[in-house]
């Protein structure tokens, strides 16, 4: 077991009361989870501030206590260590508990409004093809070679965090591939960690409620890479109006990627229909199962990396070829009798949704209707919702606007913020309909032979939160099950 002197190794310590030589049982930043022996660690959350919970922490049994401000009470046979800044410090006392795994495998960040989860799962996928055992840490899941463990977050706090990476380094991983979503650097759930090299995929409208300013956004994206030491590669997307500014004061190995202009992996779109797409990637013609151009960009991201963390080219090239994307992210079906599309799509964002309606606009051969079915969720940035609903409006032929996870809030409410956006001119497009599955079902009523329905926003979600609760809802279940049965 380590001591809490060891633990608290590269911490910047303003002050000690008592004595650090005591040993751990372990980390925990939540009072609620506070054992006999464990130290708690104070930090300043968004609702409530950690520190209100030190007592309750010492009578659940916490021998130490790391916090900013001092109780005015001091209470005997507790520790406490006064530092500059709690969060941080959790990053890297976690690090230090679990033996700093981060250093010991070969860690890649990937970071960016969209394609994260796309581009850390091709690339678990790839290296795993490549004969490498490897981790995953994504939004849809975590993974430890086939080990699949559920995951809460985009991306984990500092202790489950370390946690789940010194399990992958005791399970023999090579490489870890991660999603690092701009909560998590904020929060400094990444202090400590050392990453082999950082992936910038683009940054578009989202989490504003969070970062307040899109300025704040991008500060807060950049000072991932601003932080990758020298050794380190940092790789980023040329044809996004920020992909150059973002590693502008960062040390670690420039690299560059483009579908548009001059790069180190530059690719260029050849074919691109419901079978894959075909890329000239440097001098080679490949074919991909993902569909579509912003996908072309997740592929030479991982393609880029992989070349970058020494693979040979060739060998990356034809075993990415056959690698399969993440589920729930232009996930189709077509229907047997009427030939219908009905894709299933992550995009919970504007960029996202109008991307993703830019790839279903070139899969037309001629007059197929496209019918989207999108909501946006509760409790989050709400100043997407209308701008959503105007690209639904302006890139389908019908729009039928229901709920995502409404969470707290009430999802007519979320549903007439989208509605407002809706220009007067096409309104008579959009319809609203609460009820996702009737939503759905509608959209399944309103398509003719051959007709495009996209089911935007939840992907591979398995639920639908409402009010608290995770009810069952699986937009790929609700569509197969809905064709059936109109079809019959
Ligand atoms: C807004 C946000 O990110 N919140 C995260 C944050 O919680 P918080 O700041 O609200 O915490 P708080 O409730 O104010 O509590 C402050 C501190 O007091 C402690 N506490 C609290 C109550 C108590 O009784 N005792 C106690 O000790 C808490 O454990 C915490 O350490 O810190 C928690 C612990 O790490 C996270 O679980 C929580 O994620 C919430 C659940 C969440 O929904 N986060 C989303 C927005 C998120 O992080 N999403 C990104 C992906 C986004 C994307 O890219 O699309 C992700 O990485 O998942
Ligand atoms: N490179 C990209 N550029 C723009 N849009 C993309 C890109 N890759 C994926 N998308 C769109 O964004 C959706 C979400 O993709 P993905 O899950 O890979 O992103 P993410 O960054 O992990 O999202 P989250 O922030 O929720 O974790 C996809 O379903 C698709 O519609
Ligand atoms: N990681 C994102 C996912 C959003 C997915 C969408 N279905 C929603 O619930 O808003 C978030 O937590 O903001
Ligand atoms: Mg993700």
């Amino acid at each position: 077991m380590k001591t809490l002197s060891d633990i608290l190794y590269n911490v910047s310590i303003q002050a000690v009361h008592g004595n650090t030589d005591i040993t751990v049982n372990t980390l925990t930043t939540d009072s609620r989870s506070v054992g006999s022996g464990d130290a708690f660690i104070a930090v300043k959350g968004v609702h409530v501030d950690g520190h209100v919970y030190i007592e309750k922490a010492i009578a659940q049994g916490a021998t130490a206590v790391i916090c900013e401000t001092l109780p005015a009470q001091l209470a005997d046979n507790v520790c406490y260590v006064q530092v500059t800044n709690s969060a941080n410090t959790s990053g890297i006392m976690a690090g230090n508990f679990y033996g700093n795994p981060s250093h010991k495998l070969q860690l890649v960040g990937v970071t960016g409004t969209n394609g994260k989860t796309t581009i850390a799962t091709l690339l678990f996928r790839l290296f795993t093809k490549l004969g490498y055992h490897c981790g995953l840490l994504s939004t849809i899941q975590n993974q430890i070679g086939d080990t699949v463990i559920p995951a809460t977050h985009t991306t984990p706090d500092p202790i489950n965090l370390n946690a789940l990476l010194a399990k992958m380094l005791e399970d023999g991983c090579l490489y870890v591939f991660m999603e690092v979503s701009s909560h998590a650097i904020h929060q400094q759930r990444i202090a400590g960690l050392k990453f082999a090299g950082g992936i910038f995929s683009n940054i578009t409208h989202d989490h504003l409620d969070y970062h307040k300013t899109f300025d704040e956004y991008i500060k807060v994206k950049k000072s991932f890479f601003d932080n990758l030491p020298a050794g380190t590669f940092a790789l980023t997307n040329l044809d996004d109006k920020r992909g150059t500014v973002i590693l502008q004061n960062t040390k670690a190995k420039k690299a560059t990627y483009s579908l548009r202009t001059l790069a180190d992996f530059k690719g260029k779109i050849l074919e691109n229909n419901l079978t894959g797409l075909v890329m000239l990637v440097g001098e080679t013609e490949v074919h991909f199962r993902l569909i579509g151009e912003f996908n072309a960009y997740n592929l030479l991201a991982v393609y880029g990396a992989a070349v970058l963390l020494g693979i040979d080219k060739a060998k990356v090239l034809q075993a990415l070829s056959d690698t399969q994307g993440a589920e729930g992210r232009f996930d189709y079906i077509i229907s047997d009798k009427e030939q219908i599309i009905a894709i299933v799509d992550y995009a919970h964002t504007p960029d996202a949704l109008k991307n993703v309606l830019a790839t279903i606009k070139n899969l037309r051969k001629g007059n197929e209707q496209v019918i989207t079915v999108v909501g946006c969720g509760g409790d989050r940035d709400t100043t997407k919702r209308p701008v959503m609903g105007d690209v639904a409006a302006e890139n389908s032929d019908r729009v039928i606007l229901t709920s995502d996870n409404p969470r707290s809030e009430d999802p007519a409410a979320i549903i007439h913020e989208m509605e407002t956006g809706v220009p007067v001119h096409l309104k008579k497009k959009v319809i609203s309909i609460t009820d996702r599955k009737e939503a759905i079902k509608t959209a399944i009523t309103l398509a003719n032979r051959e007709d495009i329905i996209l089911v935007a926003g939840k992907g591979h979600e398995k639920y639908q939160e409402i009010k608290g609760v995770k009810h069952h809802f699986d937009d790929k279940e609700v569509l197969l099950e809905m064709l059936k049965m109109m079809e019959k």
